[in-house]
């Protein structure tokens, strides 16, 4: 049996009734209560000192690992989740801990948890062993509530079997086709901050409202086969609801953190408005994409030429319930627009704090693409010719690995299993850290942490390099790897190219405030707390 507070209270019980039966001169009348709460108070104190001291110090299989610094009494490293930006506490560990891929550190009550860190680890946890993990339960019991039981949140065969289903929306020839789609909303995109910034006279936008509407009405054509249209209606229900639940808040960050150490059924009986909000925009979300499945479902029935948005294929494959649909779409609307929207404010962010390398890269974008209006020609091969610029692909990768969407990722082992060798027991927590690893110098170099697009590109060649000169593909976590990993990331780079393309050939920008200290927020992803507001300037596209 388990060593917990539910099993202290039902031996408590157990133990008392024992005593009423043979020590039943200790009993005086109406103390079965009273011995209760005396065999539950020793119980308690035992089960603290197993938990606290026994269990880590001289029992768990792991406690020969080494242990990161700053672990508190009772609560151990489990307030580094409040901190910001998500990742930044286990790099410190990282750097200042001698390990061999894996590091010990202490959840409440001294749990164990690991952080694996280095090449050997990770290819264990991610892709050998990766079906003797899970997310946790806790973390899958929070994001259910906004994505359904989609793809991100299933588990085992479910999971193996759904994700095959899904695959041929994300195969590299269909991407190829996109790339017109994602170039033509590019321009729209860099359109309406156009159109904004000649209504007002202060040159500044926060351009992480922009990034969500385009990111979404991509999704929106690629996963439904339906302009959205968010960047010509701001008002749209779908955009306003997901603003209000993913603007990166402290509030929101504490409810989410909250989740993951209390129960569920405690923090939603709570009096806090938010819990309302989650409610009531969670449902809205639910109700928009039953809505479009409906109609897809229809429009399927007389459509002549085979759709092949995410929708289509997974209604054409007829594996999944019209409820599973919906649960499929809110995932992919999610998971789809709001990191690439996140890794093009980020771009923003490092370009404009790095003007030399923005102006760098106007000049390679204005000498491969000398007309932006003559890419969304149906007959230009617009995939090869952004796959081709060198340092387009440098910027990308390297804000992809400064600002990994996702910092912070877990994973709790559904079976004892082994990492580089060593024994992990069942329900243990295990960290996969891609700020962390992509900011470690042990794998990145002395300059790990600077913006360095360079160490993209191959400097004999003058091409783009797939590594960025780490030795291993597991330096760079940004979309995992393995089955697990993001199935979206060629649709996502795809995206952001384009984007990013885009918007640096039509305008020069620069932080509104220089000297503003941007800071990491989000819950989930990696979001600048309070926007990024930025001063733009369009340019002439020339070659
Ligand atoms: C810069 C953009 C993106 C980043 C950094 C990113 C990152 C990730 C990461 C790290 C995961 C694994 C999460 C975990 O297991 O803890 C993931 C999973 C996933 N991503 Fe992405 N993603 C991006 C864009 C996209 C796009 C554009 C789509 C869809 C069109 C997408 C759909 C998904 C889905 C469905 C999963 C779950 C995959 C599975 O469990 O099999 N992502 N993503």
């Amino acid at each position: 049996m388990e060593f917990t507070v539910a099993n202290a209270a039902v031996s408590s019980l157990l133990e008392s009734v024992l005593a009423y039966f043979f020590l039943p001169q200790r009993y005086l009348a109406g103390s079965f209560t009273w011995f209760f709460f005396i065999f539950f108070f020793c119980n308690f104190a035992i089960l603290t000192i197993y938990k606290l001291v026994l269990y880590p110090i001289l029992l768990s299989p792991l406690r020969h690992l080494p242990l990161a610094r700053g672990s508190w009494p009772l609560v151990g490293h489990a307030l580094i989740l409040f901190q910001r930006p998500g990742g930044e506490p286990h790099l410190r560990m990282i750097k200042e801990t001698e390990n061999d891929g894996i590091i010990l550190t202490r959840g409440f009550f001294h749990s164990d948890r690991l952080i694996v860190t280095n090449p050997a680890a990770l290819a264990d946890v991610l892709v050998h062993k990766s079906y003797d993990m899970e997310k946790p339960p806790w973390s899958r019991a929070f994001l259910r509530k906004f994505l359904g039981d989609g793809l991100l949140m299933t588990e085992g065969d479910e999971h193996r079997h759904h994700r095959k289903q899904i695959m041929p929306a994300f195969h590299f020839r269909h991407i190829k086709e996109l790339y017109p789609v994602f170039w033509s909303k590019s321009i729209e995109f860099c359109d309406a901050i156009k159109a904004a910034l000649s209504e007002g006279e202060s040159k500044v936008l926060e351009i992480g409202h922009y990034s969500t509407q385009v990111t979404l009405d991509i999704i929106g054509l690629a996963g439904l086969g339906r302009d959205i249209a968010s960047l010509r209606n701001s008002d749209d229900e779908l955009i306003n609801n997901y603003e209000e639940i993913l603007e990166p808040t402290t509030e929101k960050g504490v409810y989410f953190v909250l989740h993951l150490i209390f129960p569920h059924w405690l923090i939603e009986s709570l009096p806090w408005k938010l819990n309302n909000r989650v409610r009531i925009t969670t449902s809205n979300l639910k109700r928009i994409c039953a809505d479009f499945v409906v109609q897809k479902k229809a429009n399927l029935k007389h459509e002549s030429e085979e759709s092949r948005d995410i929708l289509s294929i997974m209604i054409r494959s007829n594996d999944f319930s019209d409820s599973n649909l919906v649960d499929q779409l809110l995932t992919f609307l999610a998971a789809g627009h709001e990191t690439t929207s996140s890794a093009l404010t980020w771009s923003s962010y490092l370009l404009s704090k790095h003007p030399d390398v923005q102006t760098r890269l106007r000049s390679e974008i204005h000498e491969y693409i000398p007309d932006p209006r003559a890419l969304s020609n149906p007959s230009m091969d617009v995939a090869s010719l952004l796959e081709s610029m060198p340092y387009l692909n440098g910027v990308c990768n390297e804000v992809l690995r400064l600002y990994p969407t996702i910092p912070v990722s877990a994973r709790y082992t559904i079976r004892d299993t082994t990492i580089t060798g060593q024994f992990v027991p069942k329900s243990t927590v295990i960290f996969v850290i891609p700020w962390a690893i992509n900011r470690n110098p042990k794998l990145w170099g002395p300059d790990a942490e600077a913006f360095v697009p360079e160490r993209w590109i191959d400097k004999e060649m003058g091409r783009a390099t797939m590594n960025g000169g780490a030795d291993s593909n597991y330096s760079f976590l940004t979309f995992l790897h393995g089955p697990r990993s993001c199935i979206g990331e060629r649709f996502a780079r795809a995206e952001m190219r384009s984007l990013v393309a885009a918007l640096v050939g039509m305008f020069r920008f620069e932080m509104a405030d220089p000297n503003e200290k941007i800071v990491v927020g989000g819950t989930v992803t990696s979001k600048p707390m309070n926007g990024m507001r930025l001063k733009m300037t369009p340019v002439e596209w020339s070659a």
